[in-house]
């Protein structure tokens, strides 16, 4: 007997959402389909009407010295997911390891210099949305240009995805996002108790991930953050969602900046839907929980065929094959 494709795609779509929710019983797989149809209805259709740079054109503010592999893994993942044009803006010395890496970034050797803010700043009105942190180190000249450009970014309305050491510089001056509903922060468990001792005066209580999330973002003046672990626990301080899809156990480097570089893209895409997409969620809450399922779906790909040796370059070629099963079917 013949099968139909559509029918195919349903079934390995449920699969997905079985998995999503084998450890996590408090939501039905019907609002799991319900949360993945919101990211689908956020996602702008592939036309012959469209030019170049409309899909989203990013920024990731980060590489030095130390650190070429984060900006790369968040940059390329922004490219991979559906965005036209990606730019890295990063210190001298970084800049010629991380073009060396592909053609398809570009990349301004200027996070260091004296004019860092004036230079990035020039680039600021071309661009939809800024990634910034992945592997931007903790040097005090470098943090000094990135509050600068953060509020710059703030000024003209630009969506700010911050990660890594981006979290570093918010957790010694959280005002420099106060408030501010366009950025979401992107903390790993380590970031995330470093943000909370920063902000909140008494201390997270660790088995009540969700409380602390909502406390954390509703502290921040409803920023939305992404408390990333075995699941990812996501909050604008008004809502949460919980993302539990399977990933790997493999936990190598550079998940969460490839993690910060799709959800630089879909936290334009989703604004620029707007909330009527969304049905009552805020539109990056939403961008999040997509971030959040492809990072682990490409996770769970990769390892099935490369077991413990998957490293985060494995994933990139999983981007387009989890996407169309997660996102198309
Ligand atoms: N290829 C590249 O270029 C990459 C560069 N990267 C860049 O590196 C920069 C620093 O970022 P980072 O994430 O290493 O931060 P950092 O505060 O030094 O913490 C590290 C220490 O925290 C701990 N720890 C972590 N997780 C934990 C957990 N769940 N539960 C408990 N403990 C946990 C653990 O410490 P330990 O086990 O030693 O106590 C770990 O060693 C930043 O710019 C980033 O972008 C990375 O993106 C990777 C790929
Ligand atoms: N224990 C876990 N089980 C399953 N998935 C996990 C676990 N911890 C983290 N992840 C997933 O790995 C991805 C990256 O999260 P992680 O906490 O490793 O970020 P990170 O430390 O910032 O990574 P990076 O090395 O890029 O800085 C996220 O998609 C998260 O859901
Ligand atoms: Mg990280």
């Amino acid at each position: 007997m013949a099968v139909a494709p559509g029918w195919l795609a349903a079934q390995a779509c449920r699969r997905v959402l079985k998995r999503a929710f084998s450890l996590h019983k408090a939501h039905s797989i019907k609002d799991m389909e319900y949360t993945f149809q919101l990211v689908k209805n956020i996602i702008p259709p592939l036309t012959t009407k469209k030019y170049k740079g409309q899909a989203g054109r990013i920024g990731i503010v980060g590489g030095c010295q130390e650190y070429t592999g984060a900006p790369y893994f968040a940059a390329i993942s922004a490219l991979k997911v559906g965005a036209d044009l990606s730019h890295v803006f990063c210190t001298r010395e970084a800049a010629p390891v991380i073009k060396s890496y592909s053609p398809e970034l570009i990349v301004h050797p200027v996070l260091d210099s004296p004019d860092a803010v004036h230079e990035v700043e020039k680039w600021l009105p071309r661009l939809h949305a800024l990634v910034v942190g992945p592997g931007l180190g903790r040097e005090d000249a470098l943090l000094k240009n990135v509050e600068g450009i953060l509020e710059a970014s703030k000024a003209r309305a630009i969506p700010v995805v911050i990660d890594a050491d981006g979290l570093w510089l918010i957790a010694q001056q959280p005002t420099l996002i106060q408030g501010y509903r366009k950025a979401v922060l992107t903390p790993n468990h380590v970031e995330f108790l470093r943000l909370s001792e920063a902000v909140l005066t008494d201390p997270v209580d660790s088995s009540d991930r969700r409380g602390a999330g909502l406390r954390l973002s509703q502290a921040l003046g409803n920023v939305t953050v992404v408390q990333k672990g075995e699941q990812d626990v996501i909050s604008d301080g008004e809502q949460v969602l919980e993302c539990n899809l399977q990933g790997s156990n493999r936990r190598c480097g550079g998940q969460g900046d490839l993690l910060s570089g799709f959800l630089g893209v879909m936290v334009q895409w989703a604004l620029h839907a707007g909330p009527e997409k969304t049905n009552g969620f805020s539109p990056p809450l939403v961008a999040a929980f997509g971030a959040c399922s492809l990072t682990r779906q490409c996770s769970h790909q990769a390892f099935q065929k490369y077991g413990r040796s998957t490293t985060t370059s494995d994933m990139i070629p999983e981007i387009g094959p989890a996407f169309s099963r997660l996102f198309e079917t």
